[in-house]
């Protein structure tokens, strides 16, 4: 979508070979909570948060909110001792942020410090759809395809963007690559209003719009996609350690993901060669923990450096001319 606004001229093709339901963005809780990249410098991440947040308030600020799942949430992230970070990179671009009072202490006896804010929350499944609508309807064609090689793409397209998560890791050979899997329920609690989170992300509670999302776990190197039912049993003990009405709530589905997780997000621009024929390639990949968090403003940096691959192209073909 970002290429289509930033570069009206191109013609623009998707392919995938997962759709909605069946892929990682739709397992993610979709909570706007940066995670941090460490090698990537803090200004940029800073700037990915705020560009994702300034679009989505817009949208849950809209007519289009409830369809594209989009809305604000309260809520508060707990800590059992007190952070040597209290003021996080992205404090001043959530809404409210403070430190929790004792008497809101008092909800988590076995916590001793929090902070307290509001931010925004997406149900994933209609997001995807959502983002989906507004491609077909911005004239994008989209196919189901696996690609074996980037390669294979040069005599069909003049570039290519690589956002394949995951799959990157067989698609490019990325050995810096690697899966951090987690598993989240869906329960049934429209009573839970608020988000509490784990200052480590351990576990976590969000509601959504038509459920409340448990989770978590964080997996390195494990690639298993089927839900563990020892591991729902705990996450669903943990999350009523912090909220005991849980304990009423009913499980209505369990979802496990693979995030694509790196060092830095691969955003960099690539020429592959082979006998003389060039293809440029934009990465845009290995978003890990938190790519829901910064998924606009890095997709506004890979469209920008797909405009210039552009001017790239253009700047050969007028040199092949004269
Ligand atoms: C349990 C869990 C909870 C999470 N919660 C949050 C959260 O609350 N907030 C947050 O910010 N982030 C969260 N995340 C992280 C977030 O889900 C990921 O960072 C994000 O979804 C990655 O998006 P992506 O588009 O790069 O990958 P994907 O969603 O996996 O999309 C990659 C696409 O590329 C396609 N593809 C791959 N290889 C190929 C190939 N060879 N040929 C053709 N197509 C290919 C796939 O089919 C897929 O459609 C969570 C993740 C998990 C697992
Ligand atoms: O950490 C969180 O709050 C949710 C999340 O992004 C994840 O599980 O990856």
């Amino acid at each position: 979508l970002c290429i289509t606004e930033t570069c009206p001229s191109c013609s623009v093709t998707v392919l995938s070979d997962q759709f909605s339901p069946n892929t990682t963005s739709d397992v993610a809780a979709g909570i706007l909570i940066p995670h941090t990249y460490p090698d990537t410098p803090i200004h940029v991440q800073k700037q990915w948060f705020k560009e994702t947040f300034s679009h989505l308030f817009a949208i849950s600020n809209s007519a289009e909110a409830s369809e594209a799942g989009i809305h604000l949430v309260s809520g508060w992230q707990i800590f059992k001792n007190t952070p040597k970070e209290q003021l996080p990179f992205w404090s001043d671009v959530v809404l409210g942020f403070r430190p929790m009072s004792q008497a809101e202490l008092q909800k988590f006896p076995q916590h001793r410090f929090g902070q307290a804010f509001t931010t925004l929350k997406c149900d994933c499944p209609p997001y995807m759809l959502w983002l989906e609508k507004r491609l077909k309807a911005s004239g994008v064609q989209i196919y189901p395809r696996k690609v074996a090689d980037l390669w294979e793409l040069h005599r069909e397209y003049n570039i290519v963007v690589n956002c394949a998560g995951i799959g990157a890791h067989q698609l490019v050979g990325d050995k810096k690559l690697f899966p951090v899997r987690g598993q989240v329920l869906k329960v049934q609690a429209p009573w839970v209003k608020n988000f509490i989170r784990e200052g480590d992300g351990s576990t976590y509670i969000y509601p959504g719009i038509d459920s409340v999302t448990l989770g978590g776990t964080r997996e390195k190197d494990n690639w298993s996609l089927s839900p563990d039912p020892d591991t729902t049993q705990d996450i669903f003990d943990r999350c009523c350690s912090l909220e005991p009405s849980l304990r009423g709530a009913q499980v209505v589905k369990v979802k496990v993901g693979l995030r694509p997780s790196r060092q830095c997000i691969r955003m960099q621009r690539e020429v592959l060669s082979r006998g003389g024929v060039k293809l440029p390639v934009v990465h845009n990949y290995g978003h890990g923990s938190g790519g829901f968090s910064v998924h606009r403003g890095t997709a506004k940096d890979a469209a920008h450096l797909v405009g210039e691959c552009i001017a790239a192209l253009q700047g050969s073909s007028s040199r092949a001319k004269l």
